[in-house]
This record gives structure tokens, C-alpha cells and sequence, in this order.
């Protein structure tokens, strides 16, 4: 079956709402939310498409857009490739110029809305940062909780607590301590741990040795954020089997913490992007200057402890 190519469009107001519009009940996914968006036609580029189909559906004027995701998706009777930009800038009061209505909704809404099941890594993406903070080295549990206090001060919106050095009890101890700072400061905590253990957190990230030893994801975590570390095209396909929400691929540069593992390079991390069905952080070496790379390079942003810890 042929692949359908689509341009889809995240347009943001000021208060940071995303449009989004209810597609007609008779089309393809009817009746179900979208992203406003449209085919691709032949010889046109996918901005050009996007410009193109902003305007005939929503009467803007769209100039400057950013990657956020490329999904391929099979729904069985069609098969899509939804290529997925946030606009930048537009002119223009957005209408539905087909009778289809809009909404505008803060991302934290978008959970509550029926859209296709091709959309939903597209919902994550929107919903996570572009910069996840792991944490590093600590000498005592003061010191990691003012090291938190400071990342979360520069502005870290997802934290990942990775401490293989502590025992289980003190580690799900600190936990708790880190997470109610994270929530204290609109900031969420996936914690780096055994997902069959109890734990509270907003998430939990799987090593490549949980990765490979998960066979499904578990009900328990059917709602939390549940991420892995992938370093080949085999994680990425298991990572996808899973379900899960977000990896990391690394190492992408040179890394201090893993300075014999050979790098990726950007062009590898895009190959390996295109066929991962959920958001991306690059991960070694990296820092708040590789987000838009990472990003051109179809990632969600970057992951990291050096820059920020
Ligand atoms: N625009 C859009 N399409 C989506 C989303 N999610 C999703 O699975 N799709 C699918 C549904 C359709 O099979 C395809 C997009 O088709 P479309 O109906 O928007 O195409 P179009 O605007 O060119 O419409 P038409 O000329 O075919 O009527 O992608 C989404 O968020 N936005
Ligand atoms: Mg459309």
C-alpha cells in the first residue's frame, strides 16, 4: 500500500493553545480531532503543502515552521506518513473555512481529546519539553535536592533521577523528595529504576537492560511516562513494540560520562528518528545549543547531566 504523505500543522496562540480541529464525519478518521493539515501533492515541499493547507482550511497565512515529529502510521485501509511542523508565525484569524470547528487547547488538554491513533505520539511530543535533565554526581541527599533546586531555577520541565549507587529504599526516599520539588515548580520526575518495584513518580526510565528484558508494557503504567535508552535500530524496534512514550538514542557526540563509545553522528540519528513512532532526545555530549539540530534532525531535543547538572 501506498504511503500517504501529510503535512500536519501545530499552530499556538499566544497563551500557548494549540489549534485544533474536528475532522468531518464522512472523511478518513472522521469525527475524531486532527491537527489542521493535508495531503502533500505532487512536487510541492512539505511547507509549501502546509502553507497551502493552512490556508485553505483555517484562512492564515503561515511563513516559519520547526519540526516536531514524522509519524508513519498503518490504520490498515491507509497507510500515512504524518510530517509534523509547529508554525512559527502567522497572519491571519484562524476560522474553520470548511464549517469543521475549532478549539484551542493548552497541551495538558490534549489528553481529553479523540484523535487518531497516529496522533498520539504527536500529543506526547507536544507535551514534553525539548531538554530532559538527568542527574549526575552527589555526595549526600542535600546536595542532589539543591542540585535539583537549581535545575529546576533555570527552567528543567522533566527531570530523570538516576542514582545506581543508592540502595532501592533510600533511592525511592529521595524520590519523593525530588518529586515534590519537580511539582512544586510546574517540573515533571521520571525516576530510573525497576518498574515492577512501587514508586511515585511521573514516570519511569527503562536502561537498555530493561528495555530488553520488558516483553509488554505493564497496565500499572498505562498512564505514567515510560522512556528507555535504545543505541541501535534493534532497541528502537523494541521501544516501538512497547509503546513506550519517549528514548534517548546515544551516545550522538563524544560524552565525558561514556568516553569510549563510538558516536553516533547526526546523520545516523536522523535515519534513526524515522522509524522511531515516539519522541526522540538525543543524548551524549550534548547541550542547549543541539536542541534545534536535534530537532532538524526529526528529535525531540536533548538529553543530558553534563550541561546542566
Ligand atoms: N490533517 C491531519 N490528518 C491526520 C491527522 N492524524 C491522522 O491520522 N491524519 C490522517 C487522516 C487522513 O488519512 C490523512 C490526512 O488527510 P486530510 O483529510 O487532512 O487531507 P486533505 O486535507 O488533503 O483532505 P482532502 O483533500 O483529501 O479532503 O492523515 C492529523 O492530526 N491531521
Ligand atoms: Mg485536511
Amino acid at each position: 500500500m501506498k504511503q500517504v504523505h501529510v503535512a500536519v500543522g501545530v499552530i499556538t496562540d499566544a497563551n500557548g493553545k494549540i489549534l485544533i480541529a474536528k475532522r468531518p464525519q464522512v472523511a478518513h478518521q472522521g469525527g475524531l480531532w486532527e491537527f489542521p493539515g493535508g495531503k502533500v501533492e505532487p512536487g510541492e515541499t512539505v511547507q509549501q503543502a502546509l502553507t497551502r493547507e493552512l490556508f485553505e482550511e483555517l484562512d492564515v497565512q503561515c511563513s516559519d515552521f520547526v519540526p516536531v515529529i514524522q509519524i508513519s502510521h498503518d490504520y490498515g485501509d491507509k497507510q500515512v506518513l504524518l510530517d509534523v511542523y509547529r508554525v512559527v508565525s502567522f497572519t491571519g484569524t484562524a476560522i474553520g473555512k470548511e464549517g469543521q470547528p475549532l478549539n484551542w487547547v493548552s497541551p495538558s488538554e490534549l489528553g481529553s481529546y479523540p484523535f487518531p491513533a497516529a496522533n498520539y505520539p504527536i500529543v506526547n511530543a507536544l507535551q514534553l519539553p525539548d531538554r530532559l535533565v538527568i542527574t549526575g554526581d552527589f555526595a549526600s541527599q542535600p546536595e542532589c535536592l539543591a542540585r535539583v533546586d537549581a535545575c529546576l531555577v533555570r527552567g528543567a520541565k522533566l527531570l530523570q533521577l538516576r542514582a545506581p549507587e543508592l540502595e532501592q529504599e533510600a533511592f525511592i526516599r529521595l524520590a519523593q523528595r525530588v518529586l515534590a520539588r519537580c511539582h512544586r515548580e510546574g517540573a515533571k520526575l521520571v525516576i530510573n529504576a525497576d518498574p515492577s518495584q512501587p514508586f511515585t513518580a511521573d514516570g519511569v526510565h527503562l536502561n537498555g537492560k530493561r528495555l530488553s528484558d520488558m516483553s509488554e508494557r505493564p497496565p500499572a503504567l498505562a498512564d505514567l511516562l515510560v522512556g528507555a535508552s535504545c543505541h541501535s535500530a534493534q532497541d528502537i524496534h523494541k521501544a516501538n513494540r512497547l509503546g513506550l512514550d519517549y528514548i534517548f538514542l546515544s551516545p550522538v557526540q563524544p560524552s565525558a560520562s561514556h568516553p569510549n563509545a563510538k558516536p553516533l553522528g547526526w546523520a545516523a540519528f536522523a535515519e534513526f528518528t524515522a522509524f522511531a513512532k515516539m519522541p526522540v532526545y538525543a543524548l551524549g555530549g550534548m547541550s542547549d545549543d543541539n536542541i534545534l539540530t536535534a530537532k532538524e534532525a526529526g528529535g525531540q531535543g536533548v538529553a543530558g547531566i553534563s550541561a546542566w547538572w
